[in-house]
């Protein structure tokens, strides 16, 4: 219970409608206690009417009497009608405002969790799965939202109606009371084991039905592949296993769900069967009238709900407290890339690396290992390497995606970690290895590191990029729809908007993280060249396989396993003729069409 106490903030926001539920479930209640007497009265009065029937009908008031007796059933019959309808409007009351309070929540909470996830660092990401982080802003939820709604309202209506009716049936009758709530206990405590397992084995098939659906995504986003290694039979050999487990798993819930109600049945018959049993004994010894039966019978009734709701209640107030376990864990979960301050000055983008190590948190990779350097605002530094020398790695450092274990990065001489973090990525221009363009139209995905969408900047940065010609002649232009990661583009053009997105937002910086490896060598000139201007008026970080592309940089490093091996400008690294040469002849000599490592 202790992870729902977060929620109490929120059922005190939204007070005004807990506590007007609350009111409605008093007055809905009293009317529905109220017709159960009116019930006894009216079965009494028609047996003592029966009683003294004859002796007036033999007395010629026969007629008279009957209009009498048949007014005061009629009167009775109205009253308990307008008692039914005046319940439900207020069930329809308590529904307007318990469960809209939930809902309201449920929005409430969804919107603060989203947020919590937006701040959190790279790391967090690392560390949980997508499928988590859906989860928990989704079925995690909804499985709160379950208690703020459904269990505050039926636990809200036991608890008022439970002390109401009992103290109702002892005042008319203790021993028929005893024995007649006999059973309750035990139908609250089945449905208890019976929902619970319900639970277990929704979550199987929940479990079963993300599988199949990975499953089917998987398969449809990966055709290509597929149909290309021709293992359609296997996938469809796949499909049918996991399609297989999820029937199995939701026949093993129907059997439960098949349980639910005949034992609900059985055990209220049994209440009934007791009182009418007892309540006849009673009858039959002259100790009540034949109205405490009906009277008792419709107290059992009422009682029947709130009590296989109780069982109900503990199954989700338990499941709830574990999802807000689960919820609270994220949201505790404090962001360790902070700033001591929040310097906002304009960045010029000198950029200086003094002895930088860093170690992956999660896989204990030492990525940078005493990295050193140096590049005055406008010049371009070349960053080449093999697979997994840590090129990428500078790039997530100086965005502050990740904070060094030691050594320090300074921009125009301050240390990045006096910077403000969102003035810092504003000025950086980033364009990723893996290239993700939203499902969006191509402009919206240009100007997506812009506040105001402006044409003009737009198709400019496409030209930059040399994307321009590609985009318009697209029958729609620039508002061309991406779809999923944008699969109506090719990889180069992918590439190249991608580009234009970071190149749009005019940063001071710019880091292109072996992002035309798409592209064919001459492409890339072009597309260098292209940039040339824009390069010129920034610093730019281009990080690359190919020599090709750092060639032109005023400054280059080559990375080996995450240290510095060689540095210098094209002229002096050739000069050495040391690894950076030995690629270059190696990458010149078989043309442009290679693109190895070192
Ligand atoms: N998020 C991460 N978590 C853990 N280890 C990582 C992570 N990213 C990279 N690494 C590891 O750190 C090392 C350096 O990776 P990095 O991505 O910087 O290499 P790279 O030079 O950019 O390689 P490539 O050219 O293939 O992109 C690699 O051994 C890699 O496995």
């Amino acid at each position: 219970m202790k992870p729902l106490w977060r929620l109490n903030k929120y059922l005190y926001k939204y007070k005004g409608l807990l506590l007007l539920g609350i009111l409605f479930t008093v007055i809905s209640n009293i009317f529905v206690i109220i017709p159960a007497q009116l019930v006894r009265l009216a079965i009494d009065y028609v047996v003592e009417s029966f009683s003294i029937f004859r002796p007036l009908e033999l007395g010629g008031l026969g007629e008279s009497a009957q209009e009498i007796f048949l007014n005061f059933v009629l009167v009775f019959g109205v009253l308990i009608l307008a008692m039914a309808l005046l319940r439900g409007f207020f069930l329809f009351l308590i529904r307007q405002t318990i469960i809209i309070m939930s809902r309201k929540i449920e929005y409430d909470m969804k919107n603060e969790i989203f947020e919590k996830y937006q701040n959190l660092s790279l790391s967090f990401y690392r560390k949980n799965s997508t499928g988590d982080l859906m989860a928990r802003i989704t079925e995690d939820v909804s499985r709160v939202r379950m208690y703020l709604g459904p269990a505050i309202m039926y636990g809200l209506n036991l608890l008022i109606l439970f002390p109401l009716v009992i103290s109702y049936m002892i005042m008319v009758n203790p021993e028929l009371t005893f024995y007649s709530l006999l059973p309750l206990p035990v139908l609250s405590i089945s449905i208890y084991f019976v929902n619970n397992l319900i639970n277990e084995r929704s979550e199987k098939i929940q479990r079963s039905l993300s599988n199949l659906s990975t499953f089917v995504q998987e398969a449809f986003s990966g055709i290509r592949v597929l149909k290309a290694f021709v293992r359609e039979n296997d996938s469809v050999r796949n499909f049918t296993i996991a399609s297989e487990d999820y029937k199995d798993k939701s026949i093993r819930l129907t059997k439960v769900n098949a349980l639910f109600f005949p034992l609900i049945m059985a055990l209220v018959g049994i209440s009934t069967i007791i009182t009418v049993y007892i309540g006849g004994l009673q009858v039959i010894n002259g100790e009540i009238g034949y109205g405490v039966i009906a009277e008792f019978i419709l107290y059992v009734n009422m009682l029947t709900w709130p009590v296989t709701s109780l069982g109900w209640v503990t199954s989700i107030v338990q499941r709830a407290a574990a999802s807000q376990t689960r919820i609270n864990e994220f949201l505790d979960e404090k962001n360790d890339i902070k700033s001591s301050t929040h310097l906002e000055d304009p960045i010029q983008g000198t950029i200086k690396v003094t002895n930088l190590n860093f170690v992956y948190p999660d896989s204990g990779i030492k990525a940078l290992d005493d990295v050193s350097f140096e590049i005055m605002a406008g010049q371009t530094l070349g960053i080449i390497g093999t697979t997994g020398s840590g090129k990428s790695t500078i790039a997530n450092l100086l965005m502050r995606l990740y904070d060094p274990v030691s050594g320090t990065i300074e921009i125009d001489g301050k240390n990045i970690q006096t910077i403000d973090i969102s003035h810092l990525r504003r000025n950086i221009g980033y364009v990723p290895q893996d290239v993700f363009l939203f499902s969006d139209s191509i402009g919206n995905n240009i100007a997506f590191g812009l506040d105001y969408a402006d044409q003009e900047k737009i198709e400019q940065a496409a030209k930059d990029a040399d994307v321009y010609q590609n985009i318009v002649d697209f029958p729609k232009g620039f508002q061309t729809m991406l779809g999923e990661r944008g699969i109506t583009l090719s990889g180069g053009q992918k590439q190249r908007v991608s580009i234009a997105r970071a190149i749009a937002k005019e940063p001071r910086i710019l880091i292109l993280d072996d992002c035309l490896s798409a592209v064919d060598t001459k492409t890339e000139n072009v597309i260098l060249t292209a940039m040339k201007n824009i390069m010129q008026e920034r610093t730019s970080i281009i990080i690359s396989h190919r020599v090709s592309s750092a060639k032109l940089a005023d400054h280059i490093i080559v990375l080996d396993d995450g240290k510095i091996i060689e540095q210098g400008n094209h002229e002096s690294l050739m000069a050495q003729k040391g690894v950076y040469a030995e690629l270059y002849e190696k990458q010149t000599q078989a043309g442009e069409s290679v693109d190895s490592e070192l």
